[in-house]
């Protein structure tokens, strides 16, 4: 801890709908030619009913007893256990698509008993400790966004199940400017993290998709990766140290600036997704605000050619701060959402680069990309497209509940592979997407984008939209399914920065094989004897 640091609380997060994408006066409707366009190319009833109101849905009773209520109160304090309907509902999963259609069903629904709120690592600590003793389930709930049914309220043959979400959690408790370090308490959004550091002029340079919502805590245990990849790194490149509480006491893993002392403990925590323990807090390396910054977009003749660009620049260590590149259907498809672009724009590929950093870093490594992109087929055009890319940048999921809402079946999924696999790992994902959804009566349209990349390969990022079906679980379960066996058959990975969660648990042992999910049970049997945290996911 540095000497004279006092710990700062920022304002207050928003809190997300329950039944949908981040807060009401950001939602997004259809225009009506978009509607046509989804009914004509794609068949969707765009009549379908309108969304549940919250007072229709029923939750299964909360099976928490008055005992352990007044217990846990004891721990975090009164007003900070709720087992009233509204705060279990807000609680009962993430915001996958297939969450959102679950919320849509009259009920009963499963939800966590109760919502548990502590506010220090002690009452983690505590919690834990009570939890572990009284044979209750835990799930660590971050901030709420996970996209792989990983806070679902899985019982796991415990009779109770509690929720415990970390949003009072959320002060900067340390800094360090002149190493450059930050310590964050594991509650903290992505924009809370940005206000605190700003105030100092830093940034952690983390903005994931999903930033206005997810937390610091929920960064490190899902391995995220931001939209600045290139440039600042995955969230598990950022992150210092570690502080967890587990059912059998604390783990701080990890120290600045590089220990040779043994494994390096981080690594068993980062991407534990709440079966280790809650971290409660994280350590991260963090950046100077930019003075300056670059924007600028490219098209591509086609796909392979942008990829290959991409590739040069990465490997020859001339690397952007962003670097991402639509296939054809995703900038066709953009191009309609927005007719300023469409007016410049070529049609092939859309590639955004900016570089962040000092006047004089931003303008030499500008123009060594601007120079390497025009030689390797791009075409320059100019500011505008990657300004709006960057406009718009946290608000495609508004446009997916939009989509749900309209009677569309809209969802992403993603992998990783190396660059001299990437095309037949995207061919074989798209077909397997196509041919299942083809298969049910609903062709789809499959967008492709790279979006996170590195010397010996990159990340494929696919969107899925198409006609709902009268089961929609059903039918985008099988879709899901046969993508994600196309992608372990093609040599991908079953998740590059959405973790595993309940989704992608069936496939684990075929990602790390038997004697590695064995050792992972080993480290969670040691930790967790009792298995109360976060039941039925991460591990076969
Ligand atoms: C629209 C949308 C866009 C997204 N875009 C991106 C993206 O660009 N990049 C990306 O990487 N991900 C993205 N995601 C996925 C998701 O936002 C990330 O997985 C995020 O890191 C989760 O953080 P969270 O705080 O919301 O965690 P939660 O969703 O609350 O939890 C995720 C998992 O971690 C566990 N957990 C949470 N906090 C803790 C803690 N402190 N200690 C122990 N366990 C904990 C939970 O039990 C759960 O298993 C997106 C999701 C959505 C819905």
């Amino acid at each position: 801890m540095t000497a004279s640091f006092t710990p700062r609380h920022p304002s207050a997060a928003t809190e997300m709908e329950w039944d949908a994408w981040g807060t009401a006066d950001r939602r997004k409707e259809l225009g009506e030619g978009v509607r046509a366009l989804l009914q004509q190319a794609l068949g969707v009833d765009t009549r379908r009913a309108p969304s549940l109101p919250e007072t229709a849905v029923r939750l299964l009773p909360s099976r928490l007893d008055t005992r352990h209520r007044h217990s846990l109160e004891r721990i975090v304090g009164p007003g900070h256990v709720a087992d009233d309907d509204a705060a279990r509902l807000r609680h009962a999963g993430g915001k996958s698509t297939l969450d959102l259609l679950r919320r849509q069903d009259p009920g009963p629904q499963d939800a966590p008993d109760a919502v548990v709120r502590p506010g220090s690592h002690d009452e983690v600590l505590a919690v834990l400790d009570y939890c572990a003793a009284e044979a209750i389930a835990v799930v660590p709930f971050g901030g709420g966004t996970s996209v792989v049914g990983g806070l679902d309220p899985v019982r796991g043959g415990f009779d109770t199940v509690v929720a415990v979400d970390l949003q009072r959690m959320n002060a900067l408790t340390d800094l360090d400017p002149v190493s450059g370090l930050a310590t964050l308490q594991a509650g903290a959004t992505g924009p809370q993290a940005e206000e605190l550091l700003g105030a100092h002029g830093f940034s952690l340079g983390h903005f994931p998709q999903s930033f206005r919502h997810a937390t610091v805590g929920g960064f490190a245990v899902t391995r995220s990766s931001g939209q600045a990849s290139a440039g600042y790194g995955r969230f598990d490149d950022m992150v210092e140290h570690l502080v967890v509480a587990t059912p059998s006491g604390t783990v701080r893993a990890g120290r600045a600036p590089a220990s040779a002392a043994g494994p390096d403990l981080r690594q068993l925590f980062l991407g534990s997704e709440g079966l280790f323990g809650i971290v409660t807090e994280v350590g991260v390396r963090i950046h100077p605000i930019p003075a300056a910054v670059a924007r600028r977009a490219w098209s591509f003749p086609d796909f392979a050619t942008g990829a290959d660009a991409l590739r040069t620049l990465v490997q020859t260590g001339a690397v952007p701060t962003v670097l991402r590149l639509s296939d054809e259907s995703e900038t066709a498809v953009n191009l309609a959402m927005h007719e300023h672009i469409g007016s410049t724009a070529p049609t092939g590929c859309l590639a955004v680069t900016t570089v962040e950093g000092t006047a004089d870093h931003v303008r030499a490594r500008a123009a060594e990309i601007d120079a390497l992109l025009a030689t390797t087929g791009g075409t320059d055009l100019g500011e505008e497209p990657a300004r709006t890319w960057e406009h718009g940048r946290f608000d495609a999921p508004h446009l997916r509940d939009a989509l749900l809402r309209a009677g569309a079946l809209a969802e992403t999924l993603e992998t990783a592979t190396t660059w001299s696999n990437l095309g037949r790992l995207r061919t074989a994902v798209t077909d397997a997407l196509t041919a299942s959804l083809q298969d049910q009566g609903t062709p789809p349209l499959v967008l492709c984008h790279i979006s996170h990349t590195y010397p010996t390969g990159a990340s494929l990022y696919f969107t899925v939209v198409c006609a709902q079906a009268d089961d929609p679980l059903t039918q985008w379960s099988a879709a899901k399914r046969a993508a994600t066996d196309a992608i372990v058959t093609a040599g991908g990975t079953v998740t590059h920065h959405h973790a595993v969660g309940r989704d992608h648990r069936p496939w684990m042992a075929e990602e790390i094989g038997t004697l590695g999910t064995g050792l992972l049970r080993a480290v969670k049997d040691a930790i967790d004897p009792r298995g109360i945290l976060n039941p039925g996911k991460l591990l076969p």
